[in-house]
């Protein structure tokens, strides 16, 4: 087997306990914030099905939650899964054995990987419906960026389920996804994705964007996050900023496709948001072959924020589609608090 055949090969990997699962959301072999929390909260279902905690499994599931919100700042989602996980085993504990406690606790992470499929069904039709509303053309064409499929989710995906969706009805012209450098989450999974389906898509590099916006008759440009926050200010896979300046300046809609997993009401604007700085590694080179210069000072933060006012389509959610401006009201009551 070539070199190239096994770093592009598709491969499942198991995951057996919560290091293991941490290890793998550190250095993203998992990534995408449902997915972070989903295989976080998985890992210790799988622990805690081998009786994990003992007599005490409270105090084990509260260290090993802990442990998996640190692995990454940015995404909202594994945070808010422990705080609701947390506060559910506390209850569970008053009343139930440590053994009941597990299988309540197990059975709470198996609801969730379900609810996350059924919310980004939702998201999918909602975006879809909501697009097709604004052209009467036939069919549209999507400018993507990152990867907010399957692979980010527990399936079906956020934006790229949209795409989907679109797709599904038969009113998917084409969706141009960006490479998303430095990781390339774009060319390696969101192409990855769109091949295996039939989906008709095109690679561009990043800096392609604008040009694509302009030759290629876009219709809206929609993206995922990792966490939207109370004004709708939204933290997403960097890359993302620029091109909602770059819709604005075309006259493109820009959506955020998120479920509100990934909203956090807790803060007020973007600015609040702790922004992860990953490895130079992962910006000097691909595959640990060197392709920049040796002594280069790197910055490399893994999300940017984009402005509310530049999220001009809307935000879709299992909920529905708001305006930034509506987000707040709307998810008020539904959300618990962080
Ligand atoms: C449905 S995934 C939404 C976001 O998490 C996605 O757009 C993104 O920015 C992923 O970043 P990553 O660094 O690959 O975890």
């Amino acid at each position: 087997m070539t070199l190239e055949a096994i770093r592009y090969r598709t491969a499942y990997e198991e995951l057996r306990s919560v290091q293991d699962a941490f290890e793998a959301i550190k250095c993203m072999k998992v990534r995408g914030a449902p997915a972070i929390a989903i295989v976080g909260c998985l890992s210790l279902a799988v622990e805690l099905r081998a009786g994990a905690g003992g007599d005490d499994p409270v105090t084990f599931i509260r260290e090993s939650l802990c442990h998996l919100t640190s692995a990454r700042p940015t995404a909202v989602n594994m945070g808010r899964a422990a705080r609701e996980l947390m506060e559910f085993a506390e209850n569970e504990s008053m009343e139930k054995n440590s053994e009941q406690l597990r299988e309540s606790v197990i059975a709470w992470i198996e609801d969730m990987l379900e609810r996350d499929v059924n919310d980004n069904r939702k998201i999918g039709n909602y975006g879809a419906q909501h697009i097709l509303s604004g052209v009467p053309r036939a069919s549209v064409t999507i400018l993507t960026h990152c990867n907010t499929g399957s692979l980010a989710t527990a399936g079906y995906g956020t934006a790229l389920g949209v795409v989907r969706s679109l797709h599904a009805l038969s009113r998917l012209k084409r969706v141009y996804c960006t490479e998303t450098r430095p990781y390339n989450q774009g060319s390696r999974l969101t192409a990855y994705e769109a091949v295996a389906e039939g989906i008709p898509a095109t690679l561009i590099t990043d800096s392609m964007a604008a040009l694509t916006m302009r030759e290629m008759d876009i219709t809206a440009v929609v993206v995922g996050a990792d966490r939207v926050v109370a004004n709708g200010d939204t933290a997403n896979k960097v890359g993302t900023y620029q091109l909602a300046i770059a819709a604005k300046h075309h006259g493109i809609p820009f959506y955020v496709a998120a479920p509100s997993t990934s909203c956090d009401l807790s803060l007020e604007s973007g600015r609040d948001i702790i922004i992860e700085v990953r490895p130079s590694e992962e910006l000097t080179s691909i595959n640990g072959v060197p392709i920049a210069a040796p002594g280069i000072e790197v910055w490399n933060p893994a999300f940017d924020v984009t402005p509310h006012q530049l999220i001009t389509g809307g935000i879709i959610t299992e909920l529905g589609v708001f305006l930034p401006s509506e987000l707040q009201a709307a998810l008020t009551g539904r959300l618990t608090a962080l």
